[in-house]
């Protein structure tokens, strides 16, 4: 891990050749995490598209006056769940859009159909839901959270996320991605952050590179989750992740990261952030990804053999065995791991109740040991 202050000089912005950077960033991730990688399986399920905000790169979004515009009914997230079961996935990544409610009459009456005022009090009973129905873990990636809401949704998923994107206040102008978005302010993004190690909460953040910001406000942002991380230690992940330009929003025409601009984020991460903390870069973004390998990344994040990537719907997964394949290639295996990662339900007490403890536990074949747990959980 380097200095703020090497973090932040013009050379370290400016770079030592791609080259060099990338052999120091494989080294550290070699002496930390050594030859294995990882990645999830899971299945994907995108509770609702529709959102209060209006990021200028997301197709996911729907508006109300879409056809396509829904919450997934209870039914719907059970299917999904349980195929997901059969095919041995082990996480249910609920990633959804940000309390449409609070914007869009639609969203308010779809949600009273369901029996619901709130997308979130709805989205903690769908954790549970599959929760105590299937062997799945929930990931709740449900953005710009408070305190009480991380609180609330403790007890149903075995870990949670947000994407920082970035700290620049530039791209919230107007032309900018983030304009006319509320939770994507630097400051709500950053305290949910914060929150969520107040509450000891596994956490995967990250950024999305390409959005209009300078290299050294992703510098910035890798400062800023590590300050984080170093105060409350509870950062698991952080994710590098390409912006891909997408037909019919606002950036359609904008330039899309290559791959030199992944691999000096990716080494960047690596030698900025502590050592622990997983680096993760999206197999199905880049067609090079096995690339990352070499610029210090060891993980690969959630892939599904069931479900697509909703964000990016047209970038399908490649196979669990090509991304093996591409590892074995270069010297490295891959491996499956949990949503929460191993350090936070193996060391680490007060991440989980004694249900998700014994869900993971049954999961690991592991018996769940009372001291690494909190009580109060959700009765099994
Ligand atoms: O399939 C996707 N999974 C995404 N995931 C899921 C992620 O790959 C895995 O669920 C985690 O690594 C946990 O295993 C996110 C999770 C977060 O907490 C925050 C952001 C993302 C973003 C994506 C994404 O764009 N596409
Ligand atoms: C869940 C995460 O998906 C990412 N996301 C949203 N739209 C895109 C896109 N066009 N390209 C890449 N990533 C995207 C954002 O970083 C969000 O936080
Ligand atoms: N709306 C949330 C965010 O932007 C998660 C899904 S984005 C398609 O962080
Ligand atoms: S990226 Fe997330 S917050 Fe932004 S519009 Fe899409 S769903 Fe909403």
């Amino acid at each position: 891990m380097i200095s703020v202050s090497e973090a932040m000089s013009y050379e370290f912005v400016t770079g030592p050749d791609l080259y060099s950077l990338c052999q120091q960033a494989a080294q550290l991730r070699d002496a930390h995490w050594g030859k294995q990688l990882t990645y999830s399986k899971k299945v994907f399920i995108p509770l609702t598209n529709m959102c209060r905000d209006a990021c200028g790169y997301c197709t996911f979004v729907k508006g109300p006056d879409s056809p396509h515009a829904n919450y997934m009914t209870p039914s719907q997230v059970l299917k999904t769940a349980f195929e997901g079961e059969q095919l041995d996935c082990k996480e249910a990544l609920f990633s959804l859009g940000e309390r449409p409610e609070e914007r869009h009459q639609k969203a308010r009456e779809l949600l009273t159909a369901l029996g619901y005022d709130s997308t979130l009090a709805y989205l903690h009973d769908q954790c549970e839901n599959v929760l105590s129905n299937t062997s799945l873990l929930p990931h709740v990636n449900a953005g710009a959270l408070s305190y009480d809401e991380l609180k609330h949704l403790k007890p149903v998923a075995a870990s949670m996320g947000m994407m920082l994107e970035n700290v620049s206040n530039d791209l919230l102008k107007k032309g900018q991605a983030h304009y006319s978005c509320p939770d994507k302010t630097p400051k709500r993004r950053l305290d949910t952050i914060e929150q969520a190690g107040k509450l000891d909460i596994a956490f995967t953040t990250g950024i999305l590179i390409g959005i209009g910001e300078t290299w050294q406000d992703r510098v910035n942002s890798l400062i800023a989750i590590r300050d984080r991380h170093l105060s409350y230690g509870h950062i698991q992940e952080v994710i590098i992740q390409n912006f891909r330009a997408k037909e019919g929003t606002t950036m359609a025409g904008c330039q899309e990261p290559d791959l030199d601009d992944m691999k000096r984020t990716i080494a960047m991460a690596r030698l900025i952030l502590p050592a622990e903390i997983s680096i993760q870069a999206p197999p199905n973004l880049e067609r090079e990804y096995g690339c990352y390998i070499g610029a210090g990344i060891n993980d690969f994040g959630g892939i599904s053999p069931l479900t697509k990537d909703f964000i990016n719907p047209e970038r399908a997964w490649p196979q669990i065995s090509s991304v093996a394949q591409a590892c074995e290639g270069l010297g490295y295996s891959l491996a499956e791991r949990l949503t929460i990662y191993e350090r936070f339900y193996q060391q680490k007490e007060g991440y989980l109740t004694t249900h998700l403890a014994h869900k993971i536990a049954l999961l690991t074949g592991q018996a769940a040991h009372s001291t690494y747990v909190q009580s109060g959980g959700v009765p099994a």
